[in-house]
C-alpha cells in the first residue's frame, strides 16, 4: 500500500480503530487527570522502545546492503581486469610474432652479415615486405630496421628510409649492451608533430656469428589501447590503466593527459601483485585521483605490463544510497506516526476501556503500516537489485561483445555446462539458454581437436592444475568454423577431487588468421606470391629426403636477362609487374608437383619432381626460356627480356640441399657467361673454375690497395705526318704469382663485382698525372667502362682530377664503346655532353663490332671513331674490309669526325688505311704498349722513323 495513503493520519486511523473510536479531543476540553496504570507505562515504554529500535534495524540492514553492492562491484571489476589482460596480452604476442617472422626471414635471405644485411634491409623489397607485414595489425604505428649503429635502414612510414638514428633510445642501448637482452620495450615515447604516445618494442637482431646486427624496432600506438579500454570502461566513474612494471603509466582511460609516461606511485594493489597475489581485487584511495575506488589488478606475461581498472566507490553505492534514503524516509514516517499515535492516546486517557481498544487497533495499524512498509522496501529493493543486476549484466555483456569473450561454468559433479546466450553463440550454439549437458556443449568442437582439448584438461584435472588454457575450433551454425581460447579455473576438493570449472572463452579467430597471414608471409615473396628461399630450402630438403627412397629430380636456377635495364629506365613499378608476370609464365609451365620459388631479385628456382632423365629437365628448360623471351606488355611498354638457366640434377651432382643450389648456381654462371638464353648442366669442372674466379676475385679486391697495378701506354700517330698525336692507357695487373694479367682477363670480372668505379678513377687520375709531364699538344687516351657511366660520379671524378693534375681538358681523349651507348641512353647523352662542355674528347671505340653503331654516330658529336682492329686486320685478305673502312671515314668525314685505324700491323695495312683516308693509326707498327718511363725512348725511335721515312719519300 503507498505510504502517501497514511498522510491523513486521523481518518486512516478511524478508519483502523473503528467508529466508536475517539482520537482526540478539541480545544477547551480538559483533560480527566487521573493515576498512571502499569500498563500505560509499559504502553509508553514499547512505543518509544519501538520508534527507538526502527531506524537501528533499517541502518543494519543498510549496512549490508551496502558491502553487497562493493562485493558485486568488486567482482565485476576483476572480471573487466581478467578480460583485459587476455586481450593485451593477444595484441603484444601478435607483435611478437611479427617479430620472429621478420627475424626468420633475414635468416632465410642470407643477410645475417652486417654488409648484405644493411643492402637488404634498406631495399625497397624490404620495405614492402615490412609494411605487408605491418598491414595486419591497427595498433602499429610503425616497424623499422637499424644497423648496428642505430642508423634507421627501414621503416614503414616511408621510402627511401628516413635518416634517422635510435643510437640514444633506450632500447637500443640495452640490445646493443650485450646479449643479456633479446628484446625490450622502450620508456614511453611522445610523437614530437603529433603528440601521440608510442612504445617501441624492439628485438636484437643477431648476424650468423653471433655478433649484434642491429633490431627490428615496432612502435605501438598507446592511444589504440585507450581506445580500446574507453570501449570497456562503461561509465565515467570508472578508469583503466597500463603500467610498465616500474609503475610508468602507459595509457589511460580516462586519459590523464600529464602522467602519461611518468611514473605513478604504486598504489596497494600494484604492491599487492608485485608481492605475488595472481589477481588482487580491493577497496582504496586512487593514488591517481585521490578518491575511493575498487581496485583490481592483473599482470600480462610478455612484455610484463600491469593492468588496472577501477571503479569510484560512490559510484557504485549510487542506487544503494536512493534505496538508503528511500528507507531513511519511510522509518521517519513511521516514527513521526509512532510518536502521534502516543500523544493521542495521551489525550485519551480518561477512557480507559476504550483505551485499551484502541491500543490494540493501533498495534493492529502499527503492525499493518510496517508490514506495508516492510513490503513496500522490499519491493523496491528487490526492483533495485535487478536493476543493478541488470545493468551489471548489460555492462559484463557489452564487454564481453567487444572482446568476443564468453564465460561459463560447468559443473563437474553432474556434468552440466551453464552459460549466457552470448556465450552460447560463441562456442557455435544455437540461441537458447539455461543449463545443458556437457557433451552438448562441446558438440560444435571439431572432431580433430577434440582429443587433445579433452586431454588437456585430463591432465589439468590429474595434476590438480587451477588454471588451464586449451586452444580449439567450433564449427557455428552456418558452418564457419571459428578458433576458441578457453581458460578454466578448476576448482577442487579437499580430496583433490574437480567439482567444477569456471571459464572464459575467447573469439580468437582474427587473431589465428592474421599468424596465419603472417607466417604465409615469413615463406612467401609478397610481391609474386611464390615460395620465397627458405620455403623453398624446406620443399628442397622434403624432395632430398624422396630421393633418398629413390628416384632423381632437378634443380633449375633461373636469372631474367636485362631485368636490371629495365628496372632502371622504366622505373621499379614497371620492374614490379615484369616479374609478377614472369612468375604466372613460369608457374603455368609447371606440374602441381614441381615447386617454383623467388630467390631474390630476378632469381628464381624450381624443383622438377619425378624426373626420369636429364632430358627432362633440359626440355622444360627450353620450355622456360622460351616462355620468358616472348614480349612482355608492361603499362605500355613492350619488352623483351630472356633468362638463363643453370640445372643441377640430383642424387647424380650431390644429395645437400646446398651442395644443388650451388651446383645449379655455377650452371647458372657458365650459361650466362656462355651467352643468353642458355641453359647448362653443371659439370664437376664448373666447380674447379668457380672457385678460381673467386680466388681472382679476392685477389682483384685487394690488388688497388696493394698498388698491383700498373698503366701501359700505346702510341697513336698522324698519319699525314707520321707524328705521334697521342697515347692510349691501358691497365695491366701485376699479380704476386700469376705475373701480368691483361686487362681482359679481370676488366668483366671488375665490372661485375663493382670495382671498377674505384680502378677506373685510378686510372684516370695516373694518366692524366703522367700526361701533364708530357709536352703538348700529346693527348692521353683513357678507356672509360659503361659501369662508370652507370655511377653518375663520372664528370664530377674528371672535372677533380683535370683540376688536380693540371691536365689541359683538350689533352684528355676518353674512349667508350658501343656498351656505353646501350645504357639508359638521355642519363649517357647527358653525361656525354657534359664531358664535352669540359673540353674532354670523346671516342668511338671498337667500332664495328656492333651492329647498329651508325646510329649512334647521329645522336653523339664523337671527336673520333676508333675502326676495331679485326677490320684492319682483313684488310688484305678483303676487299670488303677495305670498303668498310672507306665508307667509314667518308661517313665521319661528314659528321667531321676523325678516323683511328686499331691493330695496325704491317706496313701495307698502313698503306691502304692511309690511302682510305683514316688519319690516325695504332698499332704495334708503331710500338706495343710500354710503360710510362720508356715512353721518352719510343718517342725518340718514333721521330727517326717519321725522319727517315720523309727522307725516303
Ligand atoms: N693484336 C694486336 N693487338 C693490339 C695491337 N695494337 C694494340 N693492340 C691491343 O688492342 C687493345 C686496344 O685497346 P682497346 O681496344 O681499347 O681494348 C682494351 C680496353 O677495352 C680494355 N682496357 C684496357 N685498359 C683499360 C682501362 O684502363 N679501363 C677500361 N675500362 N678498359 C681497359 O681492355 C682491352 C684490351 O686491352 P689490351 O689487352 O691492352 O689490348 C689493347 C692493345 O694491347 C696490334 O697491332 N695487334
Amino acid at each position: 500500500m503507498p505510504l502517501r495513503r497514511f498522510t491523513d493520519l486521523r481518518s486512516c486511523l478511524k478508519r483502523l480503530l473503528g467508529p466508536g473510536a475517539v482520537l482526540g479531543r478539541g480545544p477547551g476540553r480538559a483533560a480527566p487527570a487521573g493515576p498512571k496504570r502499569p500498563g500505560t507505562v509499559l504502553f509508553w515504554a514499547g512505543g518509544i522502545a519501538l520508534a527507538a529500535l526502527l531506524p537501528l534495524g533499517a541502518a543494519t540492514y543498510l549496512m549490508q546492503q551496502r558491502e553487497a553492492a562493493l562485493r558485486e562491484t568488486e567482482r565485476q571489476v576483476g572480471n573487466l581486469v581478467m578480460v583485459l589482460a587476455s586481450a593485451v596480452e593477444a595484441s603484444f604476442s601478435s607483435v611478437d610474432l611479427l617479430q620472429s617472422a621478420v627475424q626468420e626471414w633475414i635468416r632465410s635471405t642470407e643477410t645475417d652479415r652486417p654488409e648484405s644485411f644493411a643492402a637488404k634491409a634498406g631495399s625497397r623489397e624490404t620495405h614492402l615486405a615490412l609494411r605487408a607485414r605491418a598491414a595486419a595489425l591497427p595498433q602499429l604505428r610503425s616497424v623499422f630496421l637499424t644497423d648496428a649503429s642505430g642508423q634507421v635502414l627501414s621503416s614503414t612510414l616511408s621510402w627511401p628510409p628516413p635518416q634517422r638514428s635510435v643510437a640514444e633510445r633506450d632500447y637500443f642501448r640495452r640490445l646493443q649492451a650485450g646479449p643479456v637482452f633479446d628484446r625490450t620495450v622502450s620508456a614511453p615515447l611522445r610523437n614530437g608533430i603529433t603528440g601521440d604516445w608510442n612504445l617501441v618494442l624492439a628485438r636484437r637482431l643477431v648476424a650468423a656469428d653471433g655478433s649484434f646486427l642491429g633490431l627490428i624496432g615496432v612502435s605501438v600506438r598507446l592511444d589504440y589501447f585507450e581506445d580500446f579500454f574507453r570501449r570497456l570502461a562503461l561509465g565515467p566513474g570508472n578508469s583503466i590503466s597500463l603500467f610498465r612494471r616500474d609503475g610508468t603509466l602507459l595509457a589511460r582511460y580516462p586519459r590523464l593527459e600529464d602522467k602519461i609516461g611518468l611514473k605513478v606511485a604504486r598504489g596497494p594493489a600494484f604492491r599487492q601483485l608485485e608481492a605475488g597475489m595472481p589477481a588482487p581485487v580491493l577497496r582504496t584511495r586512487s593514488t591517481v585521483d585521490d578518491r575511493d575506488r575498487i581496485v583490481s589488478a592483473r599482470a600480462t606475461e610478455s612484455p610484463s605490463f600491469i593492468l588496472l581498472a577501477s571503479r569510484l566507490e560512490e559510484e557504485a553505492l549510487q542506487s544503494w544510497r536512493g534505496e538508503a534514503q528511500r528507507v531513511a524516509t519511510a522509518v521517519a514516517l513511521l516514527d513521526g506516526l509512532i510518536l502521534l499515535a502516543l500523544v493521542l492516546l495521551r489525550r485519551q486517557g480518561r477512557q480507559r476501556a476504550a483505551l485499551g481498544e484502541m491500543q490494540a487497533a493501533r498495534r493492529e495499524a502499527e503492525d499493518k503500516l510496517l508490514r506495508a512498509a516492510e513490503r513496500e522496501a522490499a519491493a523496491r529493493l528487490l526492483a533495485e537489485r535487478e536493476a543493478k543486476l541488470r545493468a551489471s549484466e548489460a555492462m559484463l555483456r557489452l564487454a564481453m561483445e567487444v572482446g568476443r569473450v564468453g564465460g561459463f561454468r560447468h559443473d563437474l559433479v553432474r556434468d552440466i555446462v551453464e552459460c549466457g546466450p552470448e556465450t552460447r553463440a560463441l562456442q557455435g550454439h544455437a540461441p537458447g539458454e539455461g543449463p545443458m549437458p556437457a557433451a552438448e556443449w562441446f558438440r560444435p568442437v571439431l572432431a580433430e581437436d577434440w582429443p587433445e582439448l579433452q586431454a588437456s584438461f585430463r591432465r589439468s584435472h590429474e595434476a590438480q592444475v587451477p588454471e588451464t588454457v586449451a586452444d580449439y575450433r567450433v564449427r557455428m551454425p552456418d558452418g564457419q568454423v571459428r578458433h576458441l581460447e578457453a581458460r578454466v579455473r578448476v576448482q577442487f576438493e579437499a580430496g583433490g577431487t574437480p567439482h567444477s570449472a569456471l571459464g572464459t572463452i575467447i573469439d580468437i579467430t582474427e587473431r589465428r588468421e592474421a599468424e596465419a597471414r603472417i607466417a604465409h608471409l615469413a615463406h612467401h615473396d609478397t610481391l609474386t606470391g611464390l615460395a620465397n628461399r627458405a620455403l623453398f630450402r624446406r620443399r628442397l630438403d622434403e624432395a632430398l629426403a624422396r630421393a633418398r627412397q629413390g628416384g632423381a629430380f632437378a634443380v633449375l636456377c633461373l636469372d631474367l636477362d636485362r631485368f636490371k635495364e629495365v628496372n632502371d629506365t622504366l622505373g621499379h613499378p614497371v620492374g614490379d609487374a615484369l616479374l609478377r608476370q614472369a612468375a604466372e609464365r613460369l608457374q603455368a609451365l609447371l606440374r602441381e608437383a614441381d615447386s617454383l620459388a623467388r630467390l631474390g631479385g630476378d632469381e628464381f628456382a624450381v624443383i622438377q619432381v619425378a624426373m626420369e632423365r636429364s632430358a627432362d629437365a633440359a626440355a622444360l628448360a627450353r620450355r622456360l626460356v622460351a616462355t620468358l623471351a616472348a614480349p612482355f606488355e608492361l603499362e605500355g611498354h613492350q619488352v623483351m627480356i630472356g633468362t638463363s638457366i643453370g640445372i643441377a640434377v640430383a642424387p647424380r651432382d650431390g644429395m645437400d640441399g646446398d651442395a644443388l643450389l650451388k651446383a645449379a648456381d655455377m650452371a647458372l654462371y657458365r650459361a650466362k657467361a656462355d651467352g643468353r638464353g642458355r641453359w647448362r648442366f653443371f659439370e664437376p669442372e664448373m666447380d674447379a673454375r668457380m672457385q678460381l674466379r673467386r680466388a681472382l676475385e679476392t685477389d682483384l679486391r685487394r690488388a688497388l690497395s696493394r698498388g698491383e697495378f700498373e698503366l701501359f701506354y700505346q702510341p697513336i700517330v698522324t698519319l699525314a705526318s707520321r707524328q705521334v698525336a697521342g697515347f692510349e692507357v691501358l691497365l695491366r695487373w701485376r699479380h704476386p704469382e700469376r705475373g701480368l694479367v691483361p686487362p681482359d682477363a679481370f676488366i668483366p670480372l671488375a665490372e661485375e663485382i663493382g670495382l671498377i668505379g674505384p680502378i677506373g678513377e685510378w686510372v684516370l687520375r695516373q694518366a692524366c698525372r703522367e700526361a701533364a709531364r708530357w709536352p703538348a699538344p700529346l693527348r692521353v687516351a683513357v678507356n672509360l667502362s659503361p659501369a662508370q657511366f652507370a655511377g653518375r660520379v663520372l664528370v664530377d671524378a674528371v672535372t677533380a682530377v683535370l683540376r688536380e693534375t693540371g691536365l689541359d681538358a683538350a689533352r684528355l681523349e676518353v674512349e667508350i664503346t658501343e656498351a656505353v651507348m646501350l645504357q639508359d641512353t638521355r642519363t649517357t647523352l647527358v653525361t656525354l655532353h657534359r664531358l664535352k662542355a669540359l673540353g674532354v674528347r670523346i671516342a668511338m671505340d671498337d667500332f664495328g663490332t656492333g651492329y647498329s653503331s651508325l646510329g649512334y654516330l647521329q645522336r653523339f658529336p664523337f671527336d673520333k671513331v676508333k675502326i676495331d682492329r679485326s677490320f684492319t686486320r682483313e684488310l688484305e685478305r678483303s676487299r670488303k674490309s677495305n670498303a668498310i673502312i672507306r665508307a667509314v671515314v667518308g661517313l665521319c668525314a661528314g659528321l667531321d669526325m676523325g678516323v683511328t685505324a686499331e691493330g695496325v700491323e704491317t706496313a701495307a695495312q698502313l698503306e691502304t688505311l692511309s690511302r682510305c683516308g683514316c688519319d690516325e693509326a695504332q698499332g704495334f707498327l708503331f710500338g706495343q704498349p710500354r710503360p710510362a718511363a720508356e715512353l721518352p725512348e719510343m718517342l725518340r725511335q718514333l721521330e727517326q722513323a717519321r725522319r727517315a721515312a720523309s727522307a725516303a719519300a
